[in-house]
């Protein structure tokens, strides 16, 4: 709802829809009364529009786009009616002015905003534009380059940008609302037309056509297959050639366009899954509404290799204070300089007036070999190597150094939480977070609950990666938990791809072409080949602890490649060693090209074990990957790992460079209709009865039956129909 209320001559309108204002129909309803009702009384010389609560608005609701009451040509018209009004008025911008609330905003004649207001086109980045003339008022307002920029991209800028740009005309460090009044009051009276941006002709560049066209060839290759990008290009590029009313119109058909894409509707449900997976619960019954975090007011982080490095940085920029411990002096030399480096380059990209990093002072940063300086942190890291009695060693000496409340975390990747717990007195505060490489960067936090861990414990990890400005999602306990759980079948698939015919970078290819960002093959040679070598040998898949005569293809009654084992053999670990699935300019080289070799010892391997190959098209290469990878997610949901199908997505979309636009492998599967998954995952199982992961789950296959519901209800049939899965 809108709020109307007076202030001597100045109406003042407040948009009320809590908790972020969203302009649902009544809102804009009540606007539109408010606006007329001051425009009927005479006293009432301006109108000031602003939000309660602190917030302008956050924009059009998203639960609400695919309501056939959505009010897209009402918002329009609304914005329109703000900037025709013979009264001045001026919006007060508290909080954030985003997407419709921006462009609400852009309708007022003035716009006053607080210091701390954030304000953006973010419509993009859900497969949309902004559809009430947004493309055709900004660029107006702030030239054809800046409206490009946040319109394309959906960026939110703070208030100083905000004024540097001139989208808004004042910025206040005190009462905006007050401020708003005050500059309607003063405005009172003066002319309109040079305010109402629909009358503004585009500010000119130089060339714009040169300008125009560099920035569609940035747009395109930053769009990584994404529609909306471009679209947003086409309607700033028609604020350019076109007057005001027939831009409106292309904005309208661009818009509509991306209304009934799948992109849009996909992107709308990542940015709803990633809240939904904030709302974490345990089949033992604890949930994010009844936990309470305990305060982390320090941290240590033990192993300063790839992951602890990068976890220390992370901790750093998020204020908390961090030990850092190496096993020894030679170690712990390196791994300081590679904190230090990757801290100088953190802060150099930090905004010119941001809060410094303050990591040379070590009283927030400090390096050493001595495990008694973990006493009194509130919270331990260990990211050592993955193995379990090394894990359960350092967890047995921070049970007996720590302090009685400290969370004690690990970064391990796969090992079971519940083992290296049961090396500690206090197994309630043992929890596994699982950061992503490299970890200052990458958003997910996986976090993982042991049996005995506490719903404390949980609501403080939760709380940490909120803090580390991450996106946390809680899971269960079991071997890869989900991610690489998922993970395992999908690059499985791919090398028995390879065996029966097909080339790395054939795979790869398919696989980008989907939209991730690295293929399999490139993804295995990044994260280094021996990671998952160690990991089989310990599994006793390979190695000495293979019982002797054991076929070189089959491990317990299952078809099992032992590729991957005998590039590690041949020294080939991807790229650190300049060799893996690709060849390398030099070890710890980038650029991957295929490679001779390999495709020789493809040819003799299938030769030794009498396999003919055969040519293996595109479909069968994308479906025989990503359906095995969403199988392992419906067996994952039926065990209770996960609470719901959008926490697979988020982990997926955040952590494994899932194309965001295909909205997260489960969504995926609900848009190519479950039916469908499972049919090819029998034709696939039945045509290699051996293969592990393509025998359809008891969940796909019942959901299947039941008639392929929406993704919000599967959830609904596993409790009902849990028992006879
Ligand atoms: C025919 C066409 C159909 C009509 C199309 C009309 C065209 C348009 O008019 C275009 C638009 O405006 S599209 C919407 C543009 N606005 C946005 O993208 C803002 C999205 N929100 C944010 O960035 C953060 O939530 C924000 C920065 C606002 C707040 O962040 P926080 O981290 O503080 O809090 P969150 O946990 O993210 O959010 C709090 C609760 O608010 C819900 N919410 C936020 N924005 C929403 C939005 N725009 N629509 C619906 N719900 C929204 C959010 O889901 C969360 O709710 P709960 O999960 O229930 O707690
Ligand atoms: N590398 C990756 O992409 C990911 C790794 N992980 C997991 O993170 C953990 C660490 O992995 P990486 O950083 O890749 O390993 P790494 O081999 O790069 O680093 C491990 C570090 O631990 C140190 N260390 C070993 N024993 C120690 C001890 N007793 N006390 C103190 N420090 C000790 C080593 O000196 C080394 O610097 C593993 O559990 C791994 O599975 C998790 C996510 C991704």
């Amino acid at each position: 709802m809108a709020q109307y209320a007076r202030s001597p001559a100045v109406a003042v309108i407040r948009l009320r829809n809590p908790p972020v204002n969203t302009l649902s129909f009544a809102v804009l309803q009540a606007l539109e009364d408010g606006l007329e009702k001051a425009d009927a009384d005479p006293s009432v010389k301006a109108v000031m529009i602003c939000g309660e609560n602190g917030k302008f608005s956050a924009g059009a609701d998203i639960r609400g786009f695919s309501s056939p009451n959505r009010p897209v040509k009402s918002l329009a018209a609304l914005v329109s009616l703000i900037e025709s009004s013979k009264k001045p008025v001026v919006a007060a911008i508290e909080g954030i002015a985003l997407g419709g609330g921006l462009e609400v905003a852009l309708g007022c004649h003035y716009r006053v905003a607080h210091v701390k207001a954030r304000m953006g086109l973010p419509e993009v980045t859900l497969g949309l534009l902004p559809g009430a003339e947004g493309t055709q008022r900004l660029p107006r307002l702030i030239g054809v380059p800046a409206a490009l920029d946040m319109i394309t991209t959906g960026k939110h800028i703070p208030a100083t940008e905000a004024l540097k740009l001139g989208l808004v005309d004042e910025v206040v460090e005190e009462n905006t609302v007050e401020a708003a009044i005050r500059l309607a009051n003063k405005v009172i009276g003066q002319p309109l037309g040079p305010r109402r941006l629909s009358l503004k002709p585009v500010p000119k560049l130089p060339d714009m056509e040169a300008f125009l066209s560099q920035a569609r060839v940035r747009v395109k290759k930053q769009a990584q297959g994404c529609l909306a990008p471009e679209l947003c290009f086409q309607a700033v590029r028609a604020a350019t050639q076109m007057p005001f009313a027939d831009g409106v119109r292309r904005e309208r058909e661009l818009f509509m366009v991306l209304l009934s894409s799948g992109q849009a509707r996909a992107l709308q449900y990542a940015f709803l899954a990633e809240r939904a997976a904030q709302k974490w619960t345990t089949p033992g019954g604890a949930s994010w509404s009844s936990a309470t975090p305990q305060p982390v007011r320090s941290a240590a982080v033990i192993g300063l290799g790839t992951m602890g490095r990068g976890i220390v940085t992370s901790l750093v920029k998020a204020n908390i204070p961090v030990v850092a411990l190496e096993q020894d002096l030679e170690y712990l030399n390196t791994g300081r300089k590679a904190v230090m480096l990757l801290l100088e380059r953190e802060a150099m990209k930090m905004e010119v007036g941001a809060q410094t990093l303050d990591f040379h002072n070590p009283a927030r940063l400090q390096f050493t070999v001595d495990f008694d300086s973990l006493r009194d942190v509130d919270l331990v890291i260990e990211a050592v190597f993955e193995n379990m009695a090394l894990k359960k060693e350092i967890f047995h000496k921070l049970s007996r150094i720590c302090k009685p409340g400290a969370l004690l975390c690990t970064n391990t990747s796969a090992l079971n939480i519940d083992e290296i717990a049961s090396a500690t007195s206090r197994p309630q505060q043992v929890i596994g977070t699982h950061f992503f490489s490299p970890a200052h960067v990458m958003r997910l936090l996986e976090i993982i609950y042991g049996r005995h861990t506490s719903p404390t414990a949980i609501a403080t990890a939760v709380q940490l990666a909120k803090a580390l400005k991450k996106v946390g999602v809680v899971v269960g306990n079991c071997f890869g938990f989900v991610g690489n759980r998922m993970m395992f079948p999908y690059v499985q698939q791919a090398v028995f791809l390879l065996e029966e015919g097909s080339r790395p970078e054939a795979v790869d290819r398919v696989l980008e072409d989907f939209g991730f960002k690295i293929g399999p093959f490139r993804m295995s040679d990044l994260a280094g080949l021996d990671v998952g070598w160690r990991s089989r040998q310990g599994q006793g898949l390979t190695g000495p602890s293979v019982p002797a005569g054991t076929p070189a293809r089959q491990r317990q009654g299952q078809r099992y490649s032992p590729l991957p084992d005998l590039l590690c053999e041949s020294g080939r670990f991807g790229q650190k060693t300049g060799k893996g699935w690709y060849q390398y300019e030099k070890a710890g080289g980038r650029t991957a090209t295929p490679d001779p070799w390999l495709h020789s010892l493809l040819a003799q391997y299938r030769d030794t074990h009498g396999i003919e190959p055969r040519f293996i098209d595109q479909e069968e290469i994308l479906e025989r990957c990503l359906f095995s990878l969403i199988n392992e997610g419906f067996a994952i949901l039926a065990e209770g790992i996960a609470s719901g199908p959008e926490h697979l997505d988020v982990i997926y979309i955040n952590g494994y460079g899932w194309p965001k636009h295909k909205g997260g492998p489960m969504f995926y599967a609900s848009t190519v209709g479950l039916p469908r998954v499972l049919a090819k995952l029998h034709k696939y199982s039945e045509a290699h009865p051996d293969v592990p992961g393509l025998q359809p789950s008891a969940f796909l296959k019942k959901l299947a039956a039941v008639g392929n519901p929406p993704i919000k209800e599967w959830m609904s049939y596993l409790s009902q129909q849990s028992s006879r899965l």
